[in-house]
Order: C-alpha cells, then sequence, then structure tokens
C-alpha cells in the first residue's frame, strides 16, 4: 500500500518505519526541515532500540523516504496518517491545531478516495472535526478513522510490530477493509485487530493511559504509606501483582510518571469530561499525587543535608524520562534538578542518551558528565532519577572512591536496602526503610 505518515517525530517515525518494514511503500511528511534532511541522507532523529536497523534497511530499498512537501508526500497515498503533536493548551485541553490545520490543506490538495488516520492521541468529536475540516474545499469520498498508538518509548519498536491488540474506530466498511489489510502482518499470532466506533476508539487511548497513570499513583500513595507504616512497597507490590486482576505491571513506585503522554492525556482526559459536565475525580487525585511524588526526594535530601543546600553538589543518574529513550518531556529529573538549583546546589548529570536533550534545554544550568563514574567526582550524594539497567549493578568501589559521602537518593529502588546497607552506604529509596549503616554516616 502507499502510506503517508504527516509528522515524523517519536511516534511518525516508528510508524513509518514499521509499515515500510512490512512492504509498503511510505513517505514520511514533516514541517522541520533539518530534521527531514538528517533522515532523508540516513541519520536517525531519535533514540529507539532496533529503530535505526530498520530505517537504513528500508530507506536503502526505497520503501521509506521523507519530504517536507505535504503535496508530495500525500500525492499517490492511500492512507494518510496524521502523528502530530497534540500538546495541552492554554487550560489543559488538547491543542487541535496541527491536527486541523494539515486536515484543511488536505482537503485543498486531496483528488481521490483517501483514508485519514488519526493516530495521534486526540479527543473524543476530533475525527468529525478533521472530516468537517478537509470537507470544506475537498468535495469527493473519504474516510476519517481513529486508529490511536499504545507504543511505549524504549519499546516503541516492538510494541509496533507484536502489539497486544490494535483499535480501528471506523465508520465505513471501505475504511475498515482497508486498516484490516495494512494491520493485518502484524497480529498474525492471533492478538485482535479491535474495530469499533469512531468516538469509542478516541475515548480509548485517553482511557487506557488514564487508567495506567491511576496505577501508578496508587502505588506511589501506597508506597507513602509504607513508609510511615514500616512496611516494604517491593513486598507490597509483589503481593497484590500476583493476583491475575490486578497484574504485575505498571505497579511500580517512584518519583511520579512522566513523558509526553501520561501527564497531557490525563489532563485533557479530566478537562474533556469537564466539558460534558462531569467531575472524574479519580483524575484530579491521580494529578495531584504525581505532582507531589515527582519531588519526593527533595525533603529525603533537605532533612539529610540539615535544610542547607547551598554549596552541595550533587551527581544525578538519569535524566530521560524512563530508560531507554532520550526523551525528557515532562521527566522527573528536570525538577528535581530546578529545586536543587533554587536552593543554590550545584548537579552534575550523567544519562547515556538524553544529555543533549538536556544540554539544549538548560544550557550550563547544570555541569554534564561523560559517564556515570566521572559525574560522582566529589559530590555530596547521588540522586538517581531513571533505572537505565547500566545503574542497577553499578561498580560501588568506583562509586566510594569519587563520592564525597556514602549517600544515595534512589527515586527508582534499584538496589536491595540491606546489601546497600552492607556495602556502608546511607540510603533512601521510595516506599522502604531507610538504610543507615552501622557505621554511621559522616556529611
Ligand atoms: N511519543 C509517544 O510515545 C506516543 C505514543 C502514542 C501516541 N502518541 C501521540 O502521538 C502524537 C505525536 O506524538 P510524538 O511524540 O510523535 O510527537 P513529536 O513531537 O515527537 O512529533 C511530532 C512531529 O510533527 C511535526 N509537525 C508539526 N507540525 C507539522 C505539520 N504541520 N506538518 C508536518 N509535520 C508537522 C513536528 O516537527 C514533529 O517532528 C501525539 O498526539 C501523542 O500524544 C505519542
Ligand atoms: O510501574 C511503572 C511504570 C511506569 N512508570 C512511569 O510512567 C511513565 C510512562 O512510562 P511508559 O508508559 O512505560 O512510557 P510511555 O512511552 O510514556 O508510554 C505510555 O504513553 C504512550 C503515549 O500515549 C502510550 O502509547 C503507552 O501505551 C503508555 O504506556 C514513565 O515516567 C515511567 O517512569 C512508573 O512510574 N511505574
Amino acid at each position: 500500500m502507499k502510506i503517508a505518515v504527516v509528522g515524523t517525530g517519536y511516534v511518525g517515525l516508528v510508524t513509518g518505519t514499521c509499515f515500510a518494514e512490512t512492504g509498503n511503500d511510505v513517505t514520511c511528511v514533516d514541517i522541520d526541515k533539518t530534521k527531514v534532511e538528517k533522515l532523508s541522507s540516513g541519520q536517525i532523529t531519535i533514540y529507539e532500540p532496533g529503530l535505526e536497523k530498520l530505517f537504513l534497511r528500508n530507506v536503502k530499498e526505497e520503501r521509506l523516504r521523507f519530504t517536507t512537501s505535504l503535496y508530495e508526500g500525500v500525492k499517490d497515498a492511500e492512507i494518510v496518517f496524521l502523528a502530530l503533536p497534540t500538546p495541552p493548551g492554554e487550560d489543559g485541553s488538547a491543542d487541535l491545531k496541527y491536527i486541523l490545520g494539515v486536515a484543511k490543506d488536505l482537503g485543498e490538495l486531496m483528488t481521490d478516495y483517501k483514508v485519514i488516520v488519526d493516530k495521534s492521541t486526540v479527543p473524543v468529536g476530533t475525527a468529525e472535526k478533521v472530516y468537517a475540516a478537509i470537507s470544506k474545499t475537498y468535495v469527493g469520498d473519504f474516510d476519517v478513522v481513529s486508529n490511536p498508538e499504545f507504543l511505549r518509548e524504549g519499546v516503541a519498536v516492538e510494541d509496533f510490530m507484536k502489539p497486544d491488540r490494535v483499535v480501528i474506530g471506523a465508520s465505513s466498511e471501505r475504511a475498515r477493509k482497508v486498516m484490516g489489510e495494512l494491520y493485518a502482518p502484524f497480529v498474525r499470532s492471533g492478538n485482535p485487530i479491535i474495530f469499533m466506533d469512531v468516538r469509542s476508539a478516541e475515548l480509548t487511548k485517553y482511557a487506557a493511559n488514564s487508567f495506567l497513570a491511576t496505577k501508578i499513583s496508587f502505588m506511589n500513595e501506597v508506597a507513602q504509606l509504607c513508609e510511615r507504616l514500616g512496611a516494604d512497597v517491593d513486598m507490597v507490590r509483589r503481593g497484590i501483582g500476583s493476583d491475575d486482576r490486578i497484574g504485575k505491571r505498571f505497579l511500580f513506585p517512584g518519583i511520579g510518571y512522566g513523558g509526553s503522554c501520561f501527564p497531557k492525556d490525563v489532563q485533557a482526559l479530566v478537562k474533556s469530561s469537564n466539558e460534558v459536565d462531569y467531575d472524574f475525580q479519580i483524575l484530579n487525585a491521580v494529578m495531584e499525587v504525581n505532582k507531589k511524588q515527582k519531588l519526593h526526594l527533595l525533603p529525603k535530601i533537605k532533612k539529610f543535608f540539615k535544610n542547607d543546600l547551598k554549596g552541595k553538589r550533587f551527581a544525578l543518574w538519569g535524566l530521560a524520562f524512563k530508560p531507554n529513550t532520550d526523551d525528557i518531556r515532562e521527566a522527573p529529573a528536570l525538577y528535581i534538578i530546578d529545586e536543587l538549583v533554587k536552593e543554590g546546589a550545584r548537579v552534575c548529570a550523567y544519562d547515556p542518551e538524553a544529555i543533549n536533550n538536556v544540554r539544549n534545554l538548560l544550557g550550563n544550568k547544570i555541569e554534564y558528565a561523560e559517564n556515570q563514574y566521572d559525574c560522582l567526582e566529589g559530590a555530596d550524594a547521588l540522586i538517581i532519577a531513571t533505572e537505565w539497567n547500566e545503574f542497577r549493578t553499578p561498580n560501588f568501589l568506583k562509586i566510594v572512591t569519587a563520592l564525597k559521602n556514602k549517600v544515595i537518593f534512589d527515586g527508582r529502588n534499584l538496589f536491595e536496602t540491606d546489601a546497600i546497607k552492607e556495602l556502608g552506604f546511607y540510603y533512601e529509596s521510595v516506599g522502604r526503610a531507610v538504610a543507615v549503616p552501622a557505621t554511621g554516616v559522616k556529611h
């Protein structure tokens, strides 16, 4: 099939590449000239495990190309995916200006039947608005379909190639048939393509993200309770997660959910609810809990240093909002940095992939290290904000040698508390007992 993907960011590039991988002819469109030039010259623009290999193969096979011209991209396409940003507007609702702007342009360009697919996360009723925007200038036959994307960054290729399910909201048999054929290679193991009406598909995406965010905030509140009651959240997590009805996944407490999706999507669903006079009470609490949780380590750090962080030096491991990505949108690490710097502390950070993005955002507000051990040099404590695998079994001897104090504040519960205490560290994590070494701690 001939496919256009409009918007070549995290979702668009993965979508375009994976459809090319299954033999389709894909043109990705983006307004960012530099991005298109880079991609056209065979350079990948995001870090996503497994993507580069597929990207290079399909560019070489000429099944995947890039352009800044919407006309060039869509002129021969049977299916046009919109993978455009839907950032929060001033009031928290999803801003549809990118989607509706491109829809209007499509109306002016289209000359034959196409299936227009909302891949972006969009509020209920958006497909109808896209249909209306195109219809203003194009009078021929076309369909608008909702096909929300459920991929997670860091495992995006795997999620896209082997989805748990594909949701397709379509009102015409013709569009359902086209979409069913397109996705057939991705569901060969038997996972379902779930066809439904357009509005239900649009809501499914927000409901899925909001439910997952609720699970995380719930566990973060259980962690708060554990700290106060002397229980261990890892034990409680395993105790409840082994019940199939609850499930093991998305129960990890930490320093709050971040990223480009959960924060904005929970907020947008609350806003959509308000617009139809419904107060989605649980989600208001989910957002409130998450706001506090992002700074969960701060009072612990301040208390340890007797409320005086001026001139203190902190090593920070992890800047990306989660491991295996370079994405720093709504990353908890950024909130922690902001607070530490406000208090007069200095921060030296290391992340395997996200340093360039943070440097572009923060410049020399903080220092950056070449590797995880360099940033420990002379630091008063180590803070862990992202659970990259390489942080899980570090060389503790190097940590001890470089750090000024053997003190770790861990927002991702990477280490066993007893083991780390044995190594002589003072160690605070989330929802577990504070580990104080028998020898006490100097600072
Ligand atoms: N990132 C994820 O993990 C993820 C997963 C599922 C769904 N989503 C949803 O998918 C959508 C896209 O998210 P993303 O993370 O890929 O965003 P992104 O910001 O990484 O990419 C969007 C791209 O669209 C381009 N763009 C903007 N205006 C354009 C225009 N008029 N014409 C062509 N290109 C244009 C931008 O230059 C950018 O490259 C959002 O609605 C998001 O909520 C994201
Ligand atoms: O047990 C957990 C699981 C996740 N997180 C945090 O939750 C956030 C989101 O993680 P994850 O869902 O793995 O990453 P995303 O790439 O943001 O993916 C989510 O958002 C995407 C965009 O809508 C959806 O497509 C995915 O299905 C949905 O999982 C991150 O900050 C994680 O650290 C936790 O704190 N505890």
